[in-house]
């Protein structure tokens, strides 16, 4: 697409996150936007309709319909399975609108997304806003749906901007103007979280922000919130308040606490960790099945099943909170009969947060008191149940359980059991519950059965056997009579309607029952919705006490769960503590013990903060490596945040970050190569890494040509292997066997390979085993094998590679003259064979070198260009973007000699 205006860029971000296809209604807008991209876009949408399956399993992006057939395409649309969304703010798309379903077709204009986002039940609700303040970046975040209102500030920093809103991932959020023109937070936003972004008005003050805060709460300062010192936080928060006033949601008044938290309290987890790990969601389908989440979510409760999300997104810092939970969890696994007991109450609790944010908003029916109440019964069986536990952090959550029996009864003696939708029907309040409704409930009552006796009575005055007693909305009660007793009509009889087959008349006494009846009845519909809202208005009042107790249950199911999880995965309770090991015996992966059809084969992990710093892990490709690596993350983060984990043993030393740097695949939506990508995540975790982290590398260097390549992989290890500059517990597998020299030279550095077996009978089997070691061939041919390819091309191959192997023994020795000849060492393309001769030489050269870690070199070749380029630049200071940067510059140079 062209150029677009800030306003669609918005609208694409909400179509990319909510919907299939964007329909614009006023078809001149739509083509002056997008110019030819409006025709192809219009092309695809007629290919979308006329072909067979959905969109020939292709997205449309966007589209401009005529208006008058709106409802039709939308209509052929739905059909094929797309979810629609219609763009309100160019046109009223009124024909449209009685399509409208939330799950299918929305409406949505950037100021409404907020509306169509609370129908979402999994979709996060969050409206959050960054502002930069006098050199602080103030976050605030409100969730929609249950009024958590949330405040914090950082000191600014790019990265820890991006970290912290990828942490939360609002739907919308509102940026000051300096965030918003940061090319690259923009871009994160926009195109890899697709969230919708909208600008803090500029000139916004402190004060402004401020003010509008201790206006919505109603007070006099900020004192007490815990926020007042945080200025930027209070911009932030202000921010939030100021668009919801603009945007004309300042009805969402059921924001009515706000909690300052600190981000010290976390894990912060990037975005690329968080995918890598598929911690909430696979990176192939974005399903919630095989990931993480998919395997610990045992939660019976909504509210419980979003918590466990956010934990997850969350690993503790916090060594006591940590145990707290593993003791919560392992005494849960120890009552195995109080724990299935308190699964079974939970699974009759509604979504509490949800009803309570409707309730305040003052949406709420009475069905949806009625839930509330049904889910409030339970909380003194609850906790009853929790007396039987003496872990700290389950006796401090049934001490904060707040039995709730005013507002269960206040519930319980108004509403009926039964409550219809409608509210302006009446059939709402209990009998009992107020004198006057109940007087004219009676009124009503005897009304009727008045009427009831009639048509006997009146049958037997007239001697009409057929009369009938009948009504209607236009002329009320009538009597019936056919034509052929007309004439037995009585003299007080009043003629209303005539029919074909019979007339209707009225008495003045019906008339005069039926006032009475239709009178009561209106008042007590009447009377009946003001007491309704008065009872939810007085639930409302309790908002916060409810809360509490919803919190409780949530937590208490995250636990449950987990107690679920680990009793039936068989995991053990890791033992976290602060020293810098990671011990883990007999470990495996949790998502893929699951998959699996055969076995999983355990594995050993041992890291500390010393002599094994630094594991350097080697072995065929599918031989596993990939999923040793991201078991060891997993294990370290299901640890911190208190949960049982798939070992036998597991002493987890505290991590304060898990960075990982996995796969390699071209960011379709950044349009950035995979090597691109390779490498700012790769700086990433060089700007913040320290060394209490564990840092997972997989195949750094692949995503470009091998001597580029394998110089920056090697150039990272020795940066990150460095305790001046990172130290940090690092897992780093490579196809580069070259790197498995590196542990002879750098105190840290163990090497490891994934055991392969040959056998004649079925050829190379990989064992999928950790052992210690270098891997000393790659079997790329055997992998191929593997896969399918056929006979006559792995023969050939390996004919190539036996004579590609011999010419590179050659080749070395020459090479080797002409470095001698030029005093210039240059490295070889990666040989399948074990190190040559040669090579050995050439290492004892660099040696020495390598033994002064504190100079990072990067071959320790002196007169290698790269090396006296790097020199120049001040070598303790070149991290490997600016390394890339160098060698792309110099490759450049040498092309154009
Ligand atoms: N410990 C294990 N036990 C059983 N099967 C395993 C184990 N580890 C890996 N596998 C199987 O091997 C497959 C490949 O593993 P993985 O992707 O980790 O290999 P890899 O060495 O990283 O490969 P590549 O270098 O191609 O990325 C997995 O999908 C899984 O089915």
């Amino acid at each position: 697409m062209g150029e677009m205006t800030p306003m669609m860029q918005q609208y694409t971000a909400i179509k990319r996150k909510y919907m299939d296809c964007l329909l614009f209604f006023r078809m001149g807008d739509f083509y002056e936007m997008f110019g030819k991209d409006a025709e192809i876009a219009s092309r695809e949408l007629e290919i979308a309709l006329t072909s067979r399956n959905k969109g020939g399993g292709k997205k449309i992006p966007m589209a401009g319909v005529p208006c008058h057939s709106a409802d039709t395409y939308i209509a052929q649309l739905v059909k094929k399975g797309y979810r629609v969304a219609i763009c309100e703010q160019l046109e009223d798309p009124s024909e449209a609108k009685g399509l409208v379903r939330r799950d299918v077709v929305r409406v949505i204009t950037p100021g409404t997304v907020l509306d169509n986002m609370t129908l979402e039940d999994d979709k996060n609700n969050y409206l959050g806003a960054a502002v930069l303040y006098q050199e602080r970046v103030g976050f605030a975040y409100v969730d929609i749906s249950t009024g958590e209102f949330a405040v914090t500030e950082l000191e600014w920093e790019e990265g820890k901007v991006i970290d912290e809103l990828s942490r939360v991932q609002p739907a919308e959020v509102i940026l000051s103007s300096e965030l918003k023109n940061n090319p690259r937070i923009y871009t994160f936003l926009v195109d890899q979280l697709g969230v919708v972004v909208n600008s803090l008005k500029e000139n916004f003050h402190f004060k402004q922000a401020y003010q509008l805060l201790i206006d919505h709460f109603r007070t006099n300062s900020l004192h007490g919130f815990g926020c007042e010192k945080q200025k930027a936080g209070i911009m932030a928060a202000g921010a939030i308040m100021e668009f919801l006033n603009e945007t004309q949601k300042r009805n969402l008044t059921h924001i009515n606490y706000l909690k300052t938290y600190s981000t010290q309290e976390y894990m912060v987890l990037d975005a690329a960790t968080r995918r890598n790990l598929e911690l909430t969601a696979t990176i192939r389908d974005g399903k919630r099945r095989g990931s993480l989440l998919g395997v610990l979510d045992r939660t019976v409760t909504a509210m419980g099943g979003r918590k466990l999300k956010q934990w997850i997104h969350q690993p503790l810092l916090d060594l006591k909170m940590i145990e707290e939970r593993l003791d919560a969890v392992d005494e849960f696994i120890n009552h195995l009969y109080e724990l299935e007991n308190l699964r079974e109450i939970l699974k009759n609790v509604y979504d509490i947060e949800r009803l309570l944010g409707k309730i305040v908003y003052g949406s709420a029916n009475a069905r949806d008191l009625a839930a509330l109440k049904s889910s409030l019964i339970h909380l003194p069986q609850i906790k009853e149940l929790l007396k039987n536990f003496t872990s700290s952090r389950l006796k401090s959550l049934e001490s904060q359980l707040d039995l709730l029996s005013d507002i269960t009864e206040l519930i319980e003696t108004a509403i009926v059991d039964d409550p219809p939708t409608g509210l302006k029907d009446g059939g709402l309040i209990k009998k009992g519950f107020n004198e006057e409704l109940d007087q004219l409930r009676e009124a009503a009552a005897n009304g009727k059965d008045w009427i009831a006796l009639l048509e006997h009575k009146e049958r037997e005055r007239t001697g009409i056997k057929s009369l009938k007693v009948g009504f209607n909305k236009v002329f009320g009660y009538y009597l019936e009579v056919t034509k052929a007793n007309l004439d037995m009509v009585p003299d007080d009889y009043i003629r209303k309607q005539t029919l074909a087959n019979s007339e209707r008349f009225i008495t003045p006494e019906l008339k005069e029952k039926e006032s009475q009846i239709l009178g009561a009845e209106e008042k007590s519909v009447a009377l009946e919705y003001e007491l309704f809202v008065e009872v939810r208005n007085q639930v409302a009042k309790e908002v916060k006490r409810i809360q509490q107790s919803a919190d409780v249950l949530a937590e208490l199911d995250v636990l449950a769960s987990l107690a679920k999880v680990a009793i039936e995965n068989n995991y053990c309770r890791p033992t976290v503590d602060l020293e810098d090991e990671i011990l883990i015996i007999k470990g495996r992966h949790p998502v893929v013990e699951e998959m699996l059809d055969e076995p999983f084969v355990p594995n050993d992990t041992y890291l500390n903060g010393d002599t094994a710093r630094f594991s350097i892990i080697t072995g065929p490709n599918m031989s596993g490596k990939s999923t040793y690596m991201r078991q060891v993350a997993l294990i370290v983060l299901m640890a911190q945040i208190g949960s049982f984990v798939p070992a036998e043993k597991a002493k987890i030393g505290l991590v304060d970050r898990i960075f990982t740097r996995v796969g390699a695949s071209d960011d379709l939506t950044t349009g950035q190569s995979t090597f691109m990508v390779e490498m700012n995540e790769v700086a990433n975790i060089i700007h913040h890494a320290t060394r209490k982290s564990l840092i997972i590398l997989d195949e750094v260097g692949r995503g470009t040509s091998t001597y580029d390549g394998l110089s920056i992989a090697w150039a990272v290890i020795e940066y990150i292997h460095n305790r001046e500059r990172i130290g940090a517990r690092t897992l780093f597998a490579t196809h580069y066997h070259e790197l498995t020299v590196l542990e002879d030279y750098l105190e840290g550095v163990r090497n490891y390979n994934v055991a392969v077996e040959e056998n004649d009978e079925e050829g190379v089997v990989f064992r999928h085993e950790i052992v210690p070691g270098a891997a000393d061939q790659s079997y790329g041919i055997e992998v191929a094998r593997l896969a399918g390819l056929p006979q006559e091309i792995l023969k050939r191959a390996k004919e190539i590679l036996n004579h590609l192997e011999t010419e590179n023994d050659h080749s070395l020795v020459e090479s080797k003259k002409e470095v001698a000849a030029s005093k210039e060492v240059v490295l070889e393309e990666h040989s399948d064979k074990a190190i040559t001769e040669e090579r050995k030489e050439e290492r004892n050269v660099i040696k020495p070198e390598l033994r002064q870690p504190e100079q990072i070199s990067l071959f320790a070749m002196e007169e290698h260009p790269v090396i006296k380029k790097l020199k120049d630049l001040d070598i303790m200071n070149v991290t490997p973007l600016d390394a890339i940067n160098i060698l792309y510059q110099l490759k450049k140079e040498a092309e154009g000699k």
